[in-house]
């Protein structure tokens, strides 16, 4: 387990995180989710003791990393998929990461082949791509068959096809009872992925919970209703008998209304008394790519001062009115629903599980346990607990010689 205690990191005036407190368990993939310059990879670099902390303590296993024995069998991370000696083949780069932790070389075969880089195991890495460069640094992270793994925007660079494996390899790690902290800033895709989110915006906490209840706190239901384009009239009535009865009501750019607070039959009842034909009247869920940007809407450091939108506007045809302006509108989130539990806490932490209750569901499938089926790899002895303590290897197993001795 990895856990968080006030974690906060001052670069001069800039604090880049403050006050973090968070745990990633063992068994599930935990999504690291934030808008860029959140803090993510700071946090990263402080978990792996790349950068020290200014306040606070992160710890893995209760260890902070510099005191974990034998850290690289025990924790993986993939942090910059750049950092690698270009002038290195693949298979090249790996022993020499292999040879440092005492790995034996036969390793680094099993992890090309899981990451489908044996073909060009023998090339040199700085002529790979943005994805194969990616897959080398997750076959660096396995390398060490570590019981905790990190990665820092994984897919960045990655096709469809590799997006969807890094997702299956993600879930499989978990699966086998790994803790798998994966960092991003994509909300849909960690919507895939993860079974836990931690949520940060200007390096501050702003939500720890199951990917389930962030969707049901965070994903509200609405209608959309639409009446005839060619009268507006008609649509200003409607909006006005459906804000007496107590609906919320938001025109969307194209014309329609959407409205919450009031249920389909009723809002049909109210169009009907008020003599409004309707074209549209359907249930909808706003998605959670519009909670996560209505969440860290407020914590976005870089944003455009360009209305994309313009460039992409329809003249309207002649004659046409453009859709009434309402209070609100053009204003951040205007278009997201209202949260759920108005004034309440809608990115309260989860209850702690209750005693003896496993946190995420199923309990996890300890790796190498009999019956174990690792998914993506050849069976591996379980790490022994130093280096020097490995059993006589096998000709194909040698430890591994340095660049020049091969
Ligand atoms: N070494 C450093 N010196 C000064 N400021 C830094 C340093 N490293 C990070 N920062 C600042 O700290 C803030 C957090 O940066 P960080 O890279 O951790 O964010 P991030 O969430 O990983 O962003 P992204 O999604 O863009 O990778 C940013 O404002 C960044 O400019």
């Amino acid at each position: 387990m990895i856990e968080a205690v006030g974690l906060t990191k001052r670069y001069g005036d800039k604090t880049a995180v403050y006050n973090l407190s968070f745990q990633v368990r063992p068994g599930a993939v935990t999504g690291f989710l934030g808008p860029n310059g959140s803090g993510k990879s700071t946090t990263m670099r402080m978990i792996l003791g790349l950068d020290n902390p200014s306040a606070g303590t992160v710890t893995i296993g209760g260890h902070p990393y510099g005191k974990l024995p034998n850290a690289p069998r025990q924790v993986g991370a993939l942090l910059d998929a750049k950092a690698v000696h270009g002038g290195r083949s693949a298979r090249n780069h790996l022993l020499s990461l292999a040879q440092l932790s005492g790995i034996p070389a036969r390793r680094v075969d099993e992890v090309l082949g899981v990451v489908g880089l044996q073909e060009v195991a023998k090339r040199r890495s700085k002529g790979f791509s943005l994805g194969m460069g990616q897959r080398l640094g997750i076959a660096a992270a396995l390398l060490g068959d570590p019981q905790v793994l990190l990665f820092d925007e994984p897919v960045n660079g990655l096709d469809p096809e590799g997006i969807l494996w890094v997702r299956n390899l993600m879930k499989a790690l978990a699966a086998e009872g790994r803790t798998v902290f994966v960092s991003s800033h994509l909300m849909s895709e960690m919507a895939l992925t993860a079974d836990h989110l931690i949520v940060i915006g200007r390096g501050q906490l702003l939500a720890d919970m199951s990917v389930t209840d962030f969707i049901s706190a965070n994903s509200a239901d609405f209608a959309r209703v639409r009446t005839p384009g060619t009268e507006p009239q008609q649509r200003e009535k409607l909006t006005s008998a459906l804000t007496e009865a107590g609906g919320h009501v938001l025109p969307e750019p194209d014309g329609a209304l959407r409205v919450t607070g009031l249920p389909l039959p009723r809002i049909s009842d109210l169009a009907h008394e008020a003599d409004v034909r309707l074209w549209e009247l359907s249930p909808h869920r706003a998605s959670l790519e519009e909670a996560y940007m209505r969440m860290t809407q407020g914590a976005v450091d870089y944003r455009s001062t360009i209305d994309q939108k313009a460039g992409l506007m329809q003249p309207l045809p002649p004659g046409a009115q453009p859709p009434a302006q309402v209070p609100g509108q053009g204003q951040p989130g205007w278009y997201a629903p209202p949260p759920p539990q108005q004034g309440g806490q809608p990115f309260a932490p989860p209850q702690p599980p209750a005693p003896g209750q496993a946190p995420y569901g199923a309990a996890p499938q300890p790796y190498g346990a009999p019956g174990a089926v690792n998914p993506y790899a050849q069976p591996v002895p379980p790490a022994p607990a130093q280096p020097s303590a490995a059993p006589a290897a096998p000709e194909n197993s040698a430890p591994t010689k340095s660049e020049d001795a091969r």
